[in-house]
């Protein structure tokens, strides 16, 4: 599995999708009233919520605050739903910030020097921070010290100042990219999966209860099967999926209701969308499965080279559509089953590139 790459569809110019894991307007908006508030209330990733459970209540018998954690995995996941939890598990206050806001180490001083005892700072995105912030967050989360410094050049002096203890919670999408002295002081290191359908399915269940939306069973596990392992998807999509019910039914949501509503949506049982599709429709019908150079592909597709490399790909090769090999992309039997076609004889699925 492989998330490292995932990259949100700001990054590289494409319309937004309905299916991309990073947050848009509407759903900062309505992500809110979703959050799960306390570890029991948080469905899946059941080791994390077990080894954090520990992690907090030591911390609180012991009257001291949590060590620092780091939590890896690809947007959407719930880093930031699981933050606000180890604040509450805490009776913390929290303070929200991220990597790319954090340019200076002017920047970061001022909000460790205004951080309360105990607090919770949660930074998102950490691998973006700078440098020189990076080094004085070493200091910080070791020490609880910084060293301010003052004036330039040769008369520059650094003032220690003292920091009250503070849980640092730090988020990332690429773990691999964080430099090993900034890991190493981390206490406790979460990695975060994707999710099961049975899991997205109680995702989804808990949404609609809280946005008073009737859905039967069999509407959540439809939904669930198209959310791509992502609470954040199962949500979005089940905000869809409540208009098509309202406009076109009764407000109720069954599995033909589901369908039809992501059906209009063009996101399709395995979670594909439209590009995804054209990728694969193109590598198939173009070009007999492939291998074929990104390049071409993407022309094929009239997109990007960039959108189809990171937007596109990274799901359909954790799908197991899509294989990317030194001679180029290359379609698997999954794919030509999905899409409801026969390898031609010869296609790398009959080769034996991929074994039955
Ligand atoms: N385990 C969970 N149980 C229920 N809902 C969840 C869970 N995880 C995430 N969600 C929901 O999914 C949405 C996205 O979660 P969150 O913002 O915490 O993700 P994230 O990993 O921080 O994403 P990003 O890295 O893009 O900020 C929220 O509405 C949250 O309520």
């Amino acid at each position: 599995m492989n998330w490292d790459d995932e990259t949100p569809d700001s990054a590289t110019g494409a319309d937004p999708r309905l299916v991309d894991a990073g947050a848009d307007t509407e759903d900062t908006a309505v992500e809110a009233a979703l959050r799960p508030k306390d570890l029991d209330e948080f469905i899946g990733q059941e080791k994390v919520r077990e080894q954090l459970d520990l992690v907090l209540k030591a911390a609180r018998a012991r009257g001291a605050t949590a060590d620092h954690v780091l939590l890896s995995g690809a947007p959407g996941l719930g880093k930031t739903t699981l933050s606000m939890i180890i604040a509450a598990e805490m009776a913390a206050p929290i303070r929200i910030t991220s990597g790319p806001a954090i340019q200076h180490a002017g920047d970061l001083a001022a909000i460790l020097s205004s951080l309360q005892e105990g607090e919770v700072l949660f930074l998102d995105e950490i691998h973006r921070m700078s440098r020189p912030a990076e080094e004085m967050l070493y200091m910080a989360m070791e020490d609880f010290r910084v060293d301010v410094i003052v004036g330039k050049g040769p008369g520059a002096t650094a003032i220690p100042l003292d920091l009250p203890p503070f849980t640092l919670v730090g988020a990332t999408t690429r773990a691999g990219l964080l430099p090993p002295p900034l890991r190493d002081r981390f206490g406790f290191t979460a990695h975060m999966e994707f999710y099961a359908p049975a899991e997205l399915e109680r995702v989804i269940h808990r949404s609609a209860r809280l946005l008073d939306v009737a859905i039967d069973a069999a509407g959540a596990a439809e939904i669930a099967g198209r959310s791509r392992g992502t609470p954040r998807i199962a949500n979005r999509l089940l905000r869809r999926v409540r208009d098509y019910a309202q406009v076109k039914a009764d407000g109720h949501i069954t599995v033909e209701i589901a369908s039809a509503a992501l059906g209009v949506y063009e996101v399709d049982a395995r979670g594909l969308d439209r590009l995804d599709r054209a990728v694969l429709e193109a590598l198939l019908k173009l070009f007999s499965g492939g291998p074929v150079g990104l390049s071409t592909l993407s022309v094929a597709v009239g997109e990007e080279r960039e959108t189809v490399e990171e937007v596109a790909e990274p799901f359909l090769v954790r799908e197991g559509f899509l294989a990317r090999t030194p001679r180029g992309r290359v379609a698997t039997p999954a794919a030509w089953a999905h899409l409801g076609l026969a390898p031609p004889q010869g296609a790398p699925g009959q080769a034996g590139l991929f074994p039955a």
